[in-house]
C-alpha cells in the first residue's frame, strides 16, 4: 500500500459517545502514525443528544452533523456522510459500537481493493462463534431473515457469511453511481447494487473473526429485519416504492437533495 492512496473511514453515530469512547483510539491519536495510508475519519452525529460530538472532536475526527430537516436512520446518516466526507479514493464504513475494530482491520479491508482493480467493495465476514467456539446470539437478522430471502431472489449473495455487516470498504468511483436506502435497508441496498452492477467477483469477504457489538434486542431487531426485508425485496423487483412508502413514515430510496 502506499501514502499516496487517501481512505476515509465513515461512522454513522446516533448517541453512540461511549462507544466512540471505546473506538476512537484504535486508529486515532498516537495509533494514527502508523497507517500505510492517508487516513481521515468522519463521524456522523445522526441526531444525537448526548456528546457524540464532543467526543468525536476530542479525538480528532472530522465530525459531520445530520441536519434537522432529514430523518433519522442508519440509512440517512451514511448518505450525508459520505458526501460531505473529504475526498478519497477508497471509503471505509464501520458502526460505532464495535469495541476492537482496529487499524488492522480497516487495512484488511482496503487491501482487496488494492490489489485487483476489479474488486469494488471488501466487507467483513464474521465468525458466528464466540471466543470459546460456541455458536453465538450474533447475526440474527442475517440467519434467520436475510439470508434465506437472498438465496430465493439472489442466491450467490447468500453465500456471503456476513452480508449485513457495516465494515465495508467501497472504492469511490462506485458511490457516485448508487442510490441510497433508509434506515437499516442501506447496508442490504448497498450490497446488492454492487452485485447487480459488478457481479458476486466485484464482492470480496475479508475475514476478521468474531465481532464484539452491542446486541439490541428483538423489538429493534424486527424493525431492522421489516426493512431489510425491504431492501431484498425492492431490489429483487417483488415490491414497489410506493407499497414501501404507505407503511413507512420517511422515503425509502433517499433524496439527493438531502446533500444539498
Ligand atoms: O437511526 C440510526 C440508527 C443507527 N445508526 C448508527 O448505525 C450503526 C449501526 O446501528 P446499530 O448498532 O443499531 O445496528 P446493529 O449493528 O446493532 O445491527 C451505529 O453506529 C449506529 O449509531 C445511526 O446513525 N442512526
Ligand atoms: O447481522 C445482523 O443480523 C444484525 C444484528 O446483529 P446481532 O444479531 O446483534 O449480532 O446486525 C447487522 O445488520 C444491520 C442491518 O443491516 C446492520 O446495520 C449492522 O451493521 C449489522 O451489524
Amino acid at each position: 500500500m502506499n501514502r499516496h492512496l487517501s481512505v476515509t473511514l465513515v461512522i454513522p453515530a446516533r448517541n453512540e459517545e461511549s462507544g466512540l469512547l471505546a473506538l476512537l483510539p484504535n486508529f486515532l491519536g498516537d495509533n494514527a502514525v502508523d497507517t500505510p495510508f492517508d487516513l481521515s475519519v468522519t463521524v456522523v452525529s445522526d441526531h444525537s443528544t448526548d456528546r457524540t460530538v464532543e467526543v468525536a472532536k476530542s479525538f480528532g475526527a472530522y465530525v459531520v452533523e445530520v441536519p434537522e430537516f432529514m430523518p433519522c436512520g442508519k440509512g440517512e446518516a451514511l448518505h450525508f456522510g459520505l458526501h460531505r466526507s473529504y475526498n478519497a479514493d477508497i471509503y471505509v464504513t464501520c458502526d460505532a459500537d464495535l469495541t476492537d475494530f482496529t487499524l488492522d482491520h480497516i487495512v484488511r479491508l482496503v487491501e482487496p481493493l488494492v490489489r485487483d482493480e476489479d474488486t469494488v467493495m471488501a466487507r467483513a465476514s464474521y465468525s458466528y462463534q464466540d471466543e470459546s467456539g460456541e455458536d453465538a446470539s450474533t447475526h440474527r437478522v442475517t440467519r434467520l431473515m436475510a439470508r434465506p430471502l437472498l438465496a430465493i431472489f439472489f442466491p450467490e449473495l447468500a453465500a456471503l457469511q456476513s452480508p449485513l455487516a457495516g465494515e465495508v470498504a467501497l472504492r469511490a468511483r462506485f458511490l457516485k453511481e448508487i442510490s441510497f436506502l433508509s434506515g437499516y435497508a442501506v447496508d442490504a441496498g448497498l450490497l446488492i447494487d454492487t452485485y447487480l452492477s459488478y457481479g458476486i467477483d466485484g464482492i470480496k469477504q475479508v475475514d476478521l473473526g468474531v465481532k464484539n457489538h452491542r446486541h439490541h434486542g428483538l423489538d429493534i431487531l424486527s424493525l431492522q429485519a421489516r426493512e431489510v426485508a425491504y431492501a431484498i425485496l425492492y431490489k429483487a423487483n417483488r415490491i414497489s416504492l410506493a407499497e414501501i412508502e404507505k407503511d413507512r413514515e420517511f422515503p425509502f430510496e433517499l433524496d439527493p437533495e438531502y446533500l444539498n
